[in-house]
């Protein structure tokens, strides 16, 4: 019987770093989980124990708040860039790096309507994220947004689906839509071929995921999922394949019959769990395949 190695990678999965830049009075505040991962000719370890080869996790860790230090982090996907550029240069075994990058947003808190030097508030519970692969010869960005909740409680209908002896749902032509959009959006070709302004980008994607949700009447959230990849990609030419994951978050409406009360879709059950969940691709046809920017894979 054969068993040999198959692909492997190890990093420090969630360095928590925070970094406060002092402008004078004035403090400027960035948060970010950072995880690294590396692979290469890392069989013997594996094999025999032989760690000659074994950058430490540690050691990655501390890279992480050396080079926040050194630098000022700037745009996420620079800061991982620079990160992945630099396990592979210095480390002859390592021949990837994947460092993915989340990034919380705090907002300064208004006082007297003046926002505040240094005191801030966490705005939502959305991220901005992005995970960068890096070989010799190239690198792969990857970037996203985690946890951006939108609801709209019209301009939404689900029906006309088949009906076996197990379903009970009832048509709608009138229902909330709620969900809290994970996207990722790949970037076509090699990001030291093309000077991407990641920030702008960013939020541009981020509006025009906003808008297609907003205006698109909706007849499932599948639909609603695919016109949003597919608006990214109709604005946004440097862009090669959107991966959105939506949670249907299922607003149901309350019998208040027992009350003598009618309810013309006017108060609801948020329900936290089970929900749906949609997840799907749009793809441009002529990008290149994602090669070892598959994030969606494990390796
Ligand atoms: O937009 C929807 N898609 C579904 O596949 C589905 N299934 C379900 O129960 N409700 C919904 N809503």
């Amino acid at each position: 019987m054969g068993i040999s190695l198959g692909p492997n990678q190890y990093g420090k999965a969630e360095v928590r770093l925070v970094t406060v830049r002092r402008d004078g009075p004035v403090h400027h505040l960035r948060d970010l989980t950072v995880s690294t991962a590396l692979s290469g000719d890392l069989a013997a370890t594996h094999l025999t124990g032989d760690n000659s080869a074994v950058l430490t996790t540690d050691a990655q860790k501390n890279t992480v708040y050396a080079f926040a230090k050194q630098q000022d982090v700037g745009e996420i996907e620079d800061f991982a860039l620079r990160l992945g550029r630099h396990f592979v240069a210095t480390q002859e075994a390592i021949t990837g790096a994947r460092i993915t990058v989340a990034e919380h947003a705090w907002e300064r808190i208004p006082v007297d309507g003046d926002p505040h030097d240094h005191a801030f508030s966490r705005s939502g519970g959305e991220s901005r994220t992005t995970t960068v692969t890096v070989h010799a010869d190239r690198a792969w960005v990857v970037s996203g947004v985690d946890g951006l909740t939108v609801l709209k409680s019209g301009g939404s209908e689900f029906h006309s689906f088949p009906r076996d002896e197990y379903t009970t749902l009832a048509e709608t032509d009138d229902r909330i839509l709620a969900t809290a959009v994970t996207a990722r959006w790949r970037y076509d070709g090699d990001p030291a071929d093309r000077d991407v302004d990641w920030a702008k980008n960013h939020q541009e994607i981020r509006r025009t995921l906003l808008q297609a949700f907003a205006t698109k009447h909706s007849l499932s959230l599948q639909q609603t999922l695919y016109t949003m990849g597919e608006a990214v990609l109709l604005a946004r030419p440097e862009v090669a394949e959107v991966r959105l994951s939506l949670p249907n978050k299922h607003h149901f409406l309350v019998d208040l019959s027992p009350f003598g009360l009618e309810n013309h879709n006017e108060v609801f059950y948020a329900a936290d769990r089970p929900y749906g969940l949609i997840e799907g691709t749009a793809v441009r046809d002529e990008a290149e395949e994602p090669g070892p920017a598959r994030t969606d894979a494990v390796l």
